[in-house]
Parts: C-alpha cells; sequence; structure tokens
C-alpha cells in the first residue's frame, strides 16, 4: 500500500495478490528451522557413528538434492503458468490455453518430483541390500554372528529417518523460496516517491500552488509529457485545465497530489516544494474526485465516511444532499446501507461521481481536484452539482479538467494544454476574445450541441 504509483499502474493486482498467497510459505520455512532441523541434527550426532553409514548417507543427500534442484525447475515453471492462469477471466480461449499450461507444467513438475523419490527410494534399497550381502558373507565365514545381522538392520531403520529428514528441508526450503520470491521481491521494493530524511509537515495557510518550470516524463516510456509549465493558483481561486484527450491535463493534476515527482522543476504549496513536505500531511489537505472513482463493497454510508472516519451519519447525509445523491438513495429500499457492489457496479457513472464529490464535501480539504468530477451526469445534476461547487469556492483553491466547457467557464483561471504546454491562459472571456484554441474547441462543441 505504500507503494507509489507507478508500481501500481504497471502492476497486475491478480499478481500481487497471488504474491501474498504465496508468501504464507514463508511460515512453513520458520516452522522448518524451529521445530524440525534441530531434531534431525541431534538424530544425526546420535547415529552417525559408521563411516560406512556416513558414505551412503553424503551420496543420498547429495543426488537428492540434484535431483530436487532438476524438480524444483518445473516447479518454478508451474508456479508462473498459474500467475498467467489467474489472470485471464473473461476470454475462454485465453482461459482454456492457461489452464492447459499450467496442467501441463505441474505435471512435469510431479514427474521430475516422483522420479527423484523412485531414484532415493532405490539408493537406499541398494545400500541396504549391499550391507546385508556383506553380513551375509561375514556370517557365513564365521566373522559374524546372526545376531550382529539383527543389529543391522535395526540400526538402519534407525538410519534411514534422519537421512530422509536431512534430504527433506533442502527440498522445502527450495520450493518455500520459490512460492515467497514474489512476496520477496514485493517486500524489498523501495516506492519511488517517498517523504525525504528530513522531510516536515506541509502547513496551508492561504493554499497557493506554484508550479515552476514543472517537467515530467513517465519512468515506464520516458516520453516528455510536461515542458516546463509555469502558472501560479492564487488561494480561493479555481484553475481549469482543459485540451484535447492526452494533452497531459491528469498528469499535472496527479503531480499535485505528488503520485508522481516532477522530473524538472519543482510544484509549491504556499512555498513549500511538494518533495520537502511529509506525504501524509500533503494528501491531509487534498481532497480529489478521481476520473473513476473507487468504491468499496459496503453500504453507501460506508463509502462516504471513507474519505473522513470520524463523521457522522448526519453530516455523511448531509454531504449526501449537496452532492445531489441524497433522493437516489432514498429510492433504494435499503437507502443509506445499500451495498454498491465490488468498485460500485450498483450504481450509475452519474452516481459513482456523485459518491465521489459526497466524499470530498465529507472531507473538508483545502485544496480540491476534479478530475472530469461531473462527466457523467445529465445536465439537471449536473447544474445542482455546480452550485455546489460555487459553495465549495469560497476559501478553496480548486483545480478542474474537464471536457465539457460549460463545466469550467466561471474558472477564475482557464488553462489550455497542448501537448505538454500552456498554450493560452486567461479567463474564458478572455480566451473567447484571443480567438485561438479554446475558442475553436468551443465553437465545436457548440456546434455538436446544435446538431443534436
Ligand atoms: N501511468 C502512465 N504511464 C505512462 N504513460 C502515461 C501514464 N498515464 C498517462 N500516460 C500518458 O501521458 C499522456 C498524458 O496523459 P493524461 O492522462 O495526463 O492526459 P489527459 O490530458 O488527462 O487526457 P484525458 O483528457 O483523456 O484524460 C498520454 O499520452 C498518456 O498516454
Amino acid at each position: 500500500m505504500t507503494l507509489s504509483m507507478d508500481f501500481h499502474s504497471n502492476k497486475d493486482s491478480a499478481e500481487i495478490i497471488r504474491a501474498v498467497e504465496q508468501g504464507n510459505s514463508i511460515n512453513d520455512l520458520a516452522k522448518l528451522f524451529l521445530l524440525k532441523i534441530p531434531p534431525v541434527v541431534v538424530d544425526l550426532v546420535v547415529a552417525y557413528v559408521a563411516f560406512t553409514t556416513l558414505i551412503v548417507g553424503i551420496s543420498y543427500v547429495c543426488i537428492t538434492i540434484k535431483l530436487t534442484n532438476w524438480t524444483q525447475l518445473r516447479r518454478r515453471a508451474y508456479k508462473e503458468t498459474s500467475r498467467a492462469e489467474s489472470n485471464v477471466e473473461s476470454e475462454k480461449d485465453r482461459y482454456s490455453r492457461a489452464v492447459q499450461d499450467s496442467l501441463n507444467a505441474k505435471r512435469a513438475y510431479r514427474n521430475w518430483m516422483n522420479s527423484g523419490n523412485a531414484v532415493e527410494a532405490l539408493i537406499m534399497f541398494l545400500s541396504l541390500l549391499s550391507a546385508s550381502l556383506l553380513a551375509i558373507r561375514k556370517i557365513s565365514s564365521g566373522d559374524a554372528s546372526t545376531g550382529d545381522f539383527v543389529t543391522l538392520g535395526s540400526f538402519w531403520a534407525t538410519m534411514t529417518y534422519p537421512l530422509e529428514m536431512i534430504a527433506w528441508p533442502h527440498s522445502n526450503m527450495t520450493s518455500i523460496f520459490i512460492d515467497a520470491e514474489r512476496l520477496l521481491q514485493l517486500l524489498r521494493t523501495k516506492p519511488s516517491v517517498s517523504d525525504q530524511p528530513n522531510s516536515y509537515e506541509l502547513e496551508v495557510s492561504t493554499g497557493k500552488i506554484e508550479f515552476c518550470n514543472a517537467e515530467f516524463s513517465y519512468s515506464s516510456t520516458g516520453k516528455k509529457i510536461l515542458n516546463g509549465i509555469n502558472f501560479e493558483a492564487t488561494p480561493g481561486k479555481t484553475v481549469a485545465f482543459v485540451g484535447k484527450t492526452g494533452a497531459g491535463k491528469s498528469t499535472l493534476l496527479k503531480l499535485i497530489c505528488r503520485f508522481y515527482d516532477v522530473t524538472g522543476g519543482s510544484i509549491l504549496i504556499d512555498n513549500q516544494d511538494l518533495r520537502d513536505v511529509t506525504l501524509r500531511s500533503l494528501r491531509n489537505v487534498l481532497g480529489v474526485v478521481p476520473q473513476d472513482p473507487c468504491l468499496f463493497n459496503q453500504t453507501i454510508l460506508e463509502n462516504v465516511r471513507y474519505s473522513r472516519p470520524g463523521a457522522t451519519d448526519e453530516e455523511v447525509i448531509d454531504a449526501c444532499k449537496d452532492a445531489a445523491l441524497h433522493g437516489n438513495v432514498m429510492s433504494r429500499p435499503d437507502g443509506y446501507n445499500t451495498k454498491v457492489g465490488e468498485r460500485g457496479v450498483k450504481l450509475s457513472g452519474g452516481e459513482l461521481q456523485r459518491v465521489a464529490i459526497a466524499r470530498l464535501l465529507v472531507r473538508k480539504s483545502k485544496i480540491v481536484i476534479l478530475d472530469e468530477a461531473i462527466s457523467a451526469m445529465d445536465s439537471s445534476t449536473e447544474a445542482q452539482v455546480q452550485e455546489v461547487f460555487q459553495m465549495l469556492r469560497s476559501g478553496r483553491t480548486m483545480f478542474f479538467v474537464a471536457h465539457r466547457l460549460s463545466t469550467i467557464m466561471d474558472a477564475d483561471l482557464i488553462l489550455f494544454i497542448k501537448d505538454g504546454d500552456i498554450v493560452e491562459r486567461g479567463t474564458h472571456q478572455e480566451l473567447i476574445r484571443r480567438k485561438g484554441e479554446y475558442f475553436q474547441l468551443l465553437k465545436r462543441q457548440n456546434g455538436r450541441k446544435e446538431q443534436r
């Protein structure tokens, strides 16, 4: 959970869950070291008195270890294919291929394991046979008594157990390490965005935000997304980012949240560089409505309260009323106790967005970030929510990203982003007078509206 956005955007969640599940084998490792190995060592000290026994023991253990290494290669292949299998949910062909690959790899692993066991058993059998033949020869020549033969038999039985036990930890440990290695990798991964050793708590007095020549590229592609962005969001003002899809608008918002660090320049909140303050204190002052709000399979009440666990039921309900959600909630038989389903599948797109806005209202943040927050709402609901945003504006610095220009027309500053640069800036009226990119976009949108 502490890992950065770049880790999560490149990882498959099924893979992470499987890594954690397989990590249970670390318990087995602890049991192995604490409970199984020490008694075996004691047994071996007692049992390994005869030189011949030692020879048999060493060769048995060496061969078993070699066989185990070969077998574990198959186990690794089997585990890899099992992982792929869990990625596939919908496409039938891919799923059956993955299942088949997994079964084949499992069969190969089992075949190697069984062959290894057979070879181990054969070694023990041949060793016992040679020792018995030697004993019979000695008895026939009168150098040993039949009692010695019985002693050999019981000694053999005592010895085989520790021999098996000395080989067993190696095979078990390698299996455990293969199962746990994904979790160990995960635990060793360092977040790319983290607190500096001397970072301090962010203090927001006015909520002024400055982008000073901020540059950014995603490490996964290395492509420059933002080229030296400069602007200032003055306290209590609303800034809107507009532009074509892929221009870099959401990336600007992610940088304010410090999901990523800028690769050049800096971002300041009340003159404090985001990289110098603690992540927790930064996130505490931000209220975000993302493009795809993340809901849990809990009740509507709990989902809204998630942004401030201490909020009372009344505060949650008031927030839902302001977010134009109350009517929809009350029309459901269970009202606020309605479960929303995994990721909110039982809600419509507009309802999902309104839950996210209600969360924002409950949170009472000083800096508000809205990324396409009302895109899925009909015009009458949008008008109600816009009124709430007007209320919110006083005393807060707000950032909007919206494709529908009608939703950001009254922003204090509109920044038109194109290929990672601010190509136009001003208020709605100023940009219309300029008759540039913004004006063209507005004309296209109005044209489409008239055509409908
Ligand atoms: N996690 C990521 N890794 C690599 N590239 C990314 C990542 N997220 C976004 N991008 C790329 O960065 C560029 C800007 O994306 P961004 O989401 O900021 O655009 P946008 O202007 O908000 O677009 P939209 O209006 O469609 O949301 C795009 O080319 C996108 O493909």
